[in-house]
């Protein structure tokens, strides 16, 4: 059985990871404003925990969670635990997709997808392999989306932090073509100094720049940024109708160009024009 793995309309601008050993925040979590939650089992989690955690997230998934959009993230199947935590969410009516670690060939995603294959997979993109190999994962068949894992990825090209995140620009830019290709979701890395609200505004507005759907956060003071960043602005709203409205107005005229604020505006901005449109559409919607 293969999952539907077409690019959801729903928006995630905000994936916020919570450790899958800690009880209050699993709770906490059903009132945050999160469009989609990454449940941990694996970096978050100490070895010694690793099996509680298990235990401790298949009950608290049984809760509900309104809309938020509910990805589990498995350890490798290279450890002692990922087969197991792969097992232990198959077929569980709480979870919408199981997102797997270090994701460096196609092969990794066929081997979980052997175990879950009622569940659309996502793939952590974060060694360098991976970039290398970032086509061919974002063209597997159960794949949906892909979270940049910029911690593990600077850890393997040995790179420095840099504001401009210069050194991450090759594998940002690389796993973003391959998702945009094949129509998968793509959200940005954590952004570590979660007390640092200014620097998370400018990286999220770089990622948005950039073409990222939204950013994985890592803890919930950082929501309320991600979601303003990656939803449409009211000006961008604005400009998107009024595109459209002069484009009509141009092709009944015979015309195949308008002009808006001073630009052309040509039959491809429209298509830009309508996605922010369904965007600030859908994002209304999750407040429904
Ligand atoms: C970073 C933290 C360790 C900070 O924890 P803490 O000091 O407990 O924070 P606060 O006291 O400010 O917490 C306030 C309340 O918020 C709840 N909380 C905290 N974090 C979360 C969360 N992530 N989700 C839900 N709720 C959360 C606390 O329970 C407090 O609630 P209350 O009791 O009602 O006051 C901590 O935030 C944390 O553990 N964050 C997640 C870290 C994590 O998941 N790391 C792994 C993912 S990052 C990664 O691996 C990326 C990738 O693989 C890569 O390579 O880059
Ligand atoms: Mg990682």
């Amino acid at each position: 059985m293969t999952p539907p793995t077409a690019k959801p309309a729903r928006p995630f601008r905000s994936v916020l990871y919570i450790p899958g050993s800690k009880e209050r925040a699993l709770e906490k979590a059903q009132g945050l404003a999160a469009d989609a939650i990454i449940f941990d089992l694996e970096d978050a989690v100490a070895p010694d925990e690793k099996v509680r955690a298990r235990e401790v997230l298949a009950e608290a998934l049984r809760a509900d969670y309104g809309k938020r959009a509910r990805i589990v993230r498995i350890n490798g199947f290279d450890t002692d635990w990922g087969r197991a935590d792969a097992a232990a969410f198959a077929g569980h009516a709480g979870v919408d997709a199981v997102l797997v670690p270090k994701v460096s060939t196609p092969a990794d995603l066929d081997a979980v997808a052997a175990v879950v294959p009622d569940k659309p997979l996502w793939a952590m993109m974060e060694t360098a392999l991976g970039m290398l190999n970032a086509g061919a994962i974002a063209a597997h068949p159960a794949l949906q989306g892909m979270v940049m894992g910029t911690n593990d990825l600077a850890k393997e090209l040995g790179s420095r932090s840099r504001a401009d995140r210069l050194p991450m620009m090759a594998g940002l830019g690389l796993c973003l073509l391959a998702a945009k290709a094949h129509g998968r979701v793509i959200v940005d890395g954590v952004f570590n100094a979660f007390k640092d609200d200014e620097g998370l505004r400018a990286e999220c507005a770089q990622g948005r720049d950039m073409g990222f759907d939204g950013k994985t956060l890592i803890h919930p003071a950082q929501l309320e940024i991600a979601n303003a960043a990656f939803a449409p602005d009211e000006a961008e709203i604005d400009l998107a109708r009024r595109q459209i409205a002069a484009f009509d107005a141009a092709l009944a005229g015979g015309q195949a160009v308008a002009v808006v604020d001073g630009r052309i505006v040509e039959n491809l901005h429209i298509v830009t024009a309508r996605a922010t449109l369904a965007r600030a559409e859908a994002i209304a919607a999750l407040a429904d």
